[in-house]
């Protein structure tokens, strides 16, 4: 789909049968080119790039006609809370032919290849999380993605809607994991939102993997509250809630990172009023995670907010919770985080296995992530690539409300706070935290949204370059 020059190409065609003047105005930027269509005295007709999922080659009744999938976003104001859009069909005939050069769907595509008629096609599961973000999964399933799967003649698939937080945890267990070992490859249509990749990788790795092992194949709807790995993968970057990179994507191995704890640490569930054991690899506790592990104030945010109380606000729930941390009732400063931080560097010639301490007793942030974007335009790590595997560390010591707010602030500013003097970013290949913390609420680690408590005492060493057990379906 990449183009370069700006222009305007106009054809007389046919728009659902009737007579009509099409104009594609295409543009440098993709997103900002647009299909209209003029029929006599009707108003013009104005379809925006960034609501195009495909055009197929699917005969309708002239020889030349093309059916374009695109999302309708203009849902009344008072209904947006409950329909993020819906999946509607144009019949064209006699397209302007920059407009189908754009958007049909390339023969060699994933989806193409492996789906629908395609001898030996894996098995298709849509897994809907109808709990993630606010709720909308199971309304994209069914204005979207199951209208769409109609238009694609794909009815060979099995639909499974979470009922609990365990429901992706156990069908990866029963299902998806069996099969892979077996060999039998599949694809798994995910709506939610980090959570539910990594309950499925974990649930994956919780368990031994045969010789024949076939990666299952995973295509993300965004449908989760930050939706870090669908915003840094350009999964989210149109309006389509990742309809168009499902058709025009093509998979890509998911990178993981492994957290390994201390023998206390526990994962606190049911809004942390619960703990569980934590998965064990050779008998200490880990968790694997393809997106972010903190400690400070972002995992303090993450534990504060992840409560029904500030769910219902989005990705609001954040700064909400933000408030209390770094301006507390007491006019206190923010927290200081005791404890001792060390990381581990790329190897070089000449260096082995040298963790290296950060030189400070106490911190206001430490995150290693794997990529950019914690929420779309938090740019917590510019330098991330799209699936590139290598983890960066973000760290800075205690700074006052106004301090911290500012160092983020810049985050959200395309990632400037990168280059602040506060703020120290680099590539490393691991981290390894001792927390001094007497209280227990300061000992808390998030990985991938969920909340480890760790013991007083304890510990955790996060490592990069774990084999990967998944495929990501990422955009061209
Ligand atoms: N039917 C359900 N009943 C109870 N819990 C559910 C159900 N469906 C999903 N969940 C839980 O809801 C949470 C949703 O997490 P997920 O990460 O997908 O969304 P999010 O936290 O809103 O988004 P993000 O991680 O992108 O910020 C998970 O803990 C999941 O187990």
């Amino acid at each position: 789909m990449a183009h370069q020059e700006s222009a305007a190409v106009t054809t007389k065609g046919k728009a659902d049968g009737k007579p009509v003047t099409f104009t594609y105005h295409r543009h440098a930027n993709a997103n900002d080119s647009e299909l209209s269509w003029e029929q006599d005295a009707a108003p013009v007709r104005r379809l925006a790039a960034q609501d195009i999922v495909a055009v197929l080659h699917k005969r309708v009744q002239e020889a030349d006609d093309l059916t374009v999938l695109y999302v309708e976003n203009t849902v009344p104001d008072d209904k947006k809370e409950q329909v993020p859009g819906a999946l509607e069909t144009l019949v064209a005939t006699k397209l302007p032919q920059p407009f189908s050069h754009d958007f049909l769907l390339p023969r060699d595509a994933y989806w193409q290849t492996h789906q629908a008629h395609a001898p030996g096609h894996p098995a298709l599961h849509i897994l809907v999380s109808v709990k993630s973000g606010t709720g909308k999964a199971l309304d994209v399933w069914e204005h979207m993605l199951c209208p769409m799967l109609y238009e694609l003649e794909a009815s060979d698939y099995m639909l499974h809607l979470t009922t609990s937080e365990n429901s992706v945890t156990d069908l990866t267990r029963d299902t998806f994991l069996p099969q892979a070992n077996l060999g039998v490859a599949q694809t798994v249509i995910l709506l939610s939102g980090d959570g539910g990749m990594a309950d499925l990788v974990n649930a994956i790795l919780s368990e031994k993997r045969s010789k024949s092992y076939k990666k299952p194949t995973i295509v993300l709807l965004p449908l989760g509250t930050g939706n870090a790995l669908a915003n840094s993968a350009g999964i989210a970057a149109d309006n389509t809630m990742g309809l168009r990179t499902l058709l025009h994507g093509s998979p890509k191995e998911l990178p993981l990172f492994r957290a390994t704890f201390s023998p206390g640490a526990r994962l606190l569930v049911n809004e942390l009023r619960d703990e569980r054991p934590l998965q064990k690899l050779n008998g200490t506790p880990v968790i694997h995670g393809a997106v972010v592990c903190s400690w400070g104030l972002h995992a303090s945010l993450v534990a504060d907010s992840d409560s029904s109380k500030y769910r219902k606000f989005g990705a609001e729930r954040f700064p909400m919770a933000a408030k209390d941390l770094l301006y507390p009732a007491d006019g206190a400063m923010p927290h200081p985080y005791k404890g001792r931080v060390s990381v581990l560097r790329p190897s070089t010639e000449g260096k082995g296995d040298d963790w290296e301490p950060i030189d400070r007793e106490t911190h206001g942030y430490v995150l290693a992530t794997l990529v950019s974007q914690l929420e779309k335009g938090f740019t917590i790590s510019p330098m991330s690539r799209p699936l590139d595997g290598k983890l960066r560390l973000v760290h800075f010591g205690p700074l006052s409300g106004k301090g911290a707010m500012d160092v983020m602030t810049k985050a959200y500013d395309g990632g400037k706070h990168a280059t602040d003097e506060r703020v120290g970013y680099e590539e490393v290949e691991g981290v390894k935290i001792h927390f001094e913390e007497e209280e227990a609420r300061w000992r808390r680690v998030c990985v991938d949204g969920k909340i480890v408590q760790v013991e007083a005492g304890g510990w955790v060493a996060l490592k990069s370059g774990i084999e990967g057990v998944v495929d990501l379906v990422v955009g061209p």
